[in-house]
């Protein structure tokens, strides 16, 4: 007879972890499991801890006390296959100011090793609404711009998880349905989504599982 398949490990899971700066504890003792398949809203008030969670499944930050694992692989012992699963979508947007949003794309493209760079960064400057203006410097750019050319690179990577930090902030309402769009597209061609936002009605339509964080403890929302 067969043995029973194995199952999946979990696509995050955090295990008692804390993180101070300083003298400040930002997350406490948190404990969670996400399974795959699913996706999850972080929410919480300024301050609660949302961001220091998602720097941590980034690999950005190590916790000061516990475990943070990855489809099975810790954040820091394995650091580096954690970071090509993983792409976080952030208040700091990580784009070469002096160059095109769609120079920006290719840059990417080129470091992931992809074919026909440039189709690739100008598909993508399609789907995310930039195509007007994929050849102006990103020092040029708008908050809302550099976001939609921010998620747009997300997307290039190709992640198995995405963890976007208040995704919808700085966009207009077309941007914030594309973003919308963009969420549920990630989820249906099975990238787990980790959504930290304070429009909790957007979040709670894309996410089946909820975390809610108050001064850095897991809460009932
Ligand atoms: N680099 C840092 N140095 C010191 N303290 C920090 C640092 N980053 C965050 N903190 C503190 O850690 C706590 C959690 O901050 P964090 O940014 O994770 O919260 P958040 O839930 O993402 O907040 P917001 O909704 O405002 O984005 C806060 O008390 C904050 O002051």
């Amino acid at each position: 007879m067969e043995p029973p398949p194995v199952a999946p490990p979990p696509a995050l899971a955090l295990h008692d972890v804390s993180k101070r700066y300083g003298r400040r504890w930002a997350l406490a003792r948190l404990s969670y499991t996400l399974p795959q398949g699913r996706s999850l809203l972080l929410t919480g008030h300024n301050g609660s801890g949302k961001t220091t969670l998602l720097r941590l499944v980034a690999t950005a930050l190590a916790p000061t006390h516990g475990r943070v694992e990855v489809r099975g692989n810790d954040c820091v012992a394995s650091r580096d296959t954690v970071r090509r699963e993983v792409a976080l979508l952030s208040h700091a947007s990580f784009l070469y100011e002096d160059l095109t949003a769609h120079q920006n794309l290719v840059v990417l493209a080129r470091l992931l090793g992809m074919e026909a760079p440039a189709d690739v960064a100008g598909e993508l400057l399609v789907k995310v609404g930039l195509t007007k203006r994929s050849d102006s410097p990103v020092r040029q750019f708008s908050a809302g711009m550099r976001k939609r050319l921010a998620i747009a690179r997300l997307l290039m990577k190709a992640p198995a998880v995405a963890l976007l930090d208040e995704p919808f902030g700085e966009l207009d309402p077309a941007g914030i349905l594309a973003m919308e769009k963009i969420i549920r597209e990630l989820k249906d061609s099975g990238v787990t989504v980790v959504l930290a936002t304070h429009l909790i009605e957007q979040g709670q339509a894309l996410c089946e599982e909820r975390l809610h964080l108050q001064e850095g403890r897991a809460v009932a929302a």
